[in-house]
């Protein structure tokens, strides 16, 4: 996950590969639910982690079931319907922004009568509750608002007599009140003589699907409620909910459509592997959002899809613009207002008034990030239409605000395939969590870009902070982080336990011996054929051998193509001496790191000391002006300043100064509007 103000996108070209989606978000929060209600273990498998299945499974704890996490597979050891807190105090349960947690909780609470308070993030308290309050209370449920009414925090308490068995609902506004009823209600009626409750769902019910999925999950979970069309739902007497012991959870049909969408605009391959093929859900899910496919397939999209599988192909291009109602796909509706920029004509997605009580005000926020890619757009009070820009000229970089919503941060990834070759900044792209922690990982995996990937070279002298200024620039900005010199310290250790002399006559085997290693890195260690061997090469004899093998021509060849592909996507920060000359001659930044000899030997010997070697002040500062001078003088790729390098000395700045320096000169260069 990238916990960073910013995600810069570089523009992308193509796409194709396999992904492999988390967990539906709707099914992992109403199965977890619905196996608390059990009396027994249900053991839910590929269950989607993410901040909304966290905060749904936190609150389950607290009401006392029994919850174990191991990875993606869920235990959960139900309390049959009567939930025993730890404390005697009413519970007091933070949901975040999670409606799929929120609305069915409260009604569950409310419908077993047990005192709690419902509340989450501030967003969360401005999504209305108010519909479904008011059918709980029909029921004789007690719930009371602490803040503004018809909104959360809420408080539920014990149910009353007073109650009746025919209950109205809004159908209008959200479809998880009545999801919410749905769930909560068999609770009440778990006797063959207790009467059937109906509800009735009054106006237009939105988002049908989604009810389908929680029919669906119920009977799964062994209680059938009868349907009467879409207005009138009958709970029988003698509803039950029985633990089925193994749930698979379907891979995000919402999801899934960010990888439809990229397949569609940009991966134009005709063989058998050359697509996007997701896997974890195709169609037979029961999911309403795998009816994305249809609007896809209308906008042009070449779609193949098994039981759980889709293969995704570009088919129409530029795409057609459609003209869509979109209530039965309310989320992954949102990606089809981006592909829309890449359409031929004006698309309009209608009957979308349910995006205004959304994670943020959708209609309002798409309309404002889209305007920002150089469309035009007009929002109406429950549609949007979308032209794209008219010409190339058009298209502009855009910084995209993501409204703390995981939707927007994904969809408007999608606006890297422009054709106009402009990034795009995605801000707080960790909102993403949501639902798809690791999204763009997953995009940038199978993405290419049009360019090349963006990098950024620090090289310089031993000891001038190449390192600690490369790792933070790449930490900041999202990107891999290549410590070059890692792999000339990688060779010499492994050359010195091979008994191999660090000189020309012994080349040839150092070149053969770099064949067979295998160096890893990961979160800052580095594995050589399973060992961490991080403190070993950083010994302090290290680094003078690292500077004899790198002087020997075949070595550096050998090591060359190891560190181009080393350049990936989102982009990479690389440091050593020759970064910016030989290995990344086209780098958009180039920084020659440069402090005095005295000030680089005092801090190696920090360094070391706080590593725990031992070292003279002296020695070090002999060892390392030898370094420069077998580093500068060496006959390939020397030591030296890259002709478009900017230099930077930094014996008088400190390790902030230095990386907002980088940051800064890094920022001029991108193509951002100021926002
Ligand atoms: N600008 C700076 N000011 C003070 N100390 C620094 C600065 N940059 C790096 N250091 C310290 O100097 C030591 C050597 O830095 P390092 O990044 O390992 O250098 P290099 O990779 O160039 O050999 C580290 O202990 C680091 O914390
Ligand atoms: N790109 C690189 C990186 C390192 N080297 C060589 C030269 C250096 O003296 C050694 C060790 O590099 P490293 O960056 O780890 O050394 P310092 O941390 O700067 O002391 O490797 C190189 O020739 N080319």
């Amino acid at each position: 996950m990238y916990a960073i103000p910013f995600l810069d996108l570089p523009a992308l070209a193509q796409i194709r590969g396999t992904v492999v989606l988390p967990g539906s978000k709707s099914i992992s929060n109403r199965v977890l639910l619905l196996a608390a209600l059990c009396e027994g273990t249900t053991v839910v498998h590929d269950a989607l982690d993410s901040d909304d299945t966290r905060v749904m499974l936190a609150a389950l704890q607290q009401l006392g079931v029994g919850v174990q996490v191991n990875g993606t597979t869920v235990a959960i050891t139900g309390c049959g319907g009567r939930f025993a807190p730890s404390s005697a105090a009413p519970a007091e349960l933070f949901l975040g922004n999670a409606g799929t947690a929120m609305r069915p909780l409260a009604a569950v609470l409310a419908v077993l009568g047990v005192p709690a308070t419902l509340s989450g993030v501030a967003r969360m308290h401005e999504r209305p509750i108010g519909d479904l309050v008011d059918a709980l209370r029909q029921f004789g449920c007690t719930v009371d608002y602490l803040g503004e009414t018809g909104y959360p925090p809420i408080r539920v308490d014990q149910i009353t007599e007073n109650r009746q068995y025919s209950i109205s609902v809004k159908g209008n506004v959200s479809s998880q009140f009545l999801t919410a009823l749905l769930m909560a209600l068999p609770l009440a009626v778990p006797s063959p003589d207790d009467q059937p409750i109906e509800l009735r769902v009054e106006g237009e019910l939105i988002s049908k699907p989604y009810i389908e999925i929680t029919l669906n999950l119920l009977a799964r979970f062994g209680v059938i409620v009868r349907r009467d069309g879409w207005s009138r739902f009958t709970i029988q007497p003698g509803s039950r909910y029985r633990a089925p012991e193994h749930v698979y959870v379907e891979a995000d049909a919402s999801s899934a459509s960010y990888f439809i969408a990229a397949g569609a605009l940009a991966c134009e391959g005709r063989g058998e592997d050359d697509c996007v093929r997701i896997k974890g859900v195709g169609a037979d899910s029961i999911q309403g959002d795998i009816r994305f496919v249809d609007a896809a397939r209308a906008m042009g999209a070449d779609i193949r899809s098994g039981a759980n599988w889709l293969e995704i192909r570009r088919g129409a291009w530029p795409l057609k613009a459609i003209d869509l109602d979109c209530n039965h796909i309310p989320d992954a509706a949102m990606t089809l207002a981006v592909m829309a920029l890449y359409a031929e004509g004006t698309t309009v997605l209608r009957n979308i008034a349910s995006w205004r009580v959304k994670e943020t005000d959708r209609l309002s926020a798409m309309a404002t990030e889209l305007r920002k890619l150089g469309a035009t757009v007009e929002e109406g009070g429950d549609f949007i239409a979308i032209t794209p820009p008219r010409e190339l000229g058009v298209w502009r970089a855009a910084t995209i605000g993501t409204y703390d919503d995981h939707r927007m941060a994904m969809c408007f990834s999608l606006a890297a395939f422009n054709p106009a070759g402009l990034p795009v900044r995605i801000l707080d792209p960790k909102c993403v969590a949501k639902t798809f922690p690791d999204y763009f990982e997953a995009l940038l995996a199978l993405a290419r870009p049009r360019g090349e990937v963006p990098v950024i070279c620090i090289d310089g002298p031993s000891a001038s902070g190449k390192g600690t200024l490369a790792s933070e620039l790449a930490k900041r900005l999202g990107y891999h982080y290549l410590d070059s010199g890692a792999l000339y310290r990688v060779t010499a250790l492994a050359a010195t336990r091979a008994g191999l002399s660090l000189d020309a006559e012994h080349e040839a085997n150092i070149v053969r011996l770099i064949q067979t290693l295998n160096p890893r890195f990961d979160d800052g260690r580095i594995w050589l054929n399973g060992e961490d061997c991080g403190t070993a090469i950083r010994a302090d004899d290290m680094g003078g051998k690292a500077s004899q093998v790198s002087a020997l021509p075949g070595v550096r060849a050998a090591l060359l193509d190891l560190q181009r592909r080393a350049a990936r996507l989102p982009g990479l920060v690389a440091d050593g001496r020759d970064m910016g000359t030989v290995i990344f001659p086209q780098a958009p930044l180039k920084v020659f790191l440069t402090a005095t000899p005295e000030t680089r030997a005092d801090r190696r010997h920090k360094q070391l000391m706080a590593n725990g070697f031992d070292a003279k002040l002296s020695d070090l500062l002999a060892d390392l002006q030898a370094r420069d001078a077998r580093d500068t003088q060496r006959s390939v790729a020397p030591l030296k300043p890259a002709e478009d390098a900017k230099p930077l000395d930094n014996s008088q700045l400190g390790i902030e100064e230095s990386v907002q320096q980088v940051l800064s000169w890094w920022l001029a260069l991108q193509p951002f509007a100021a926002t």
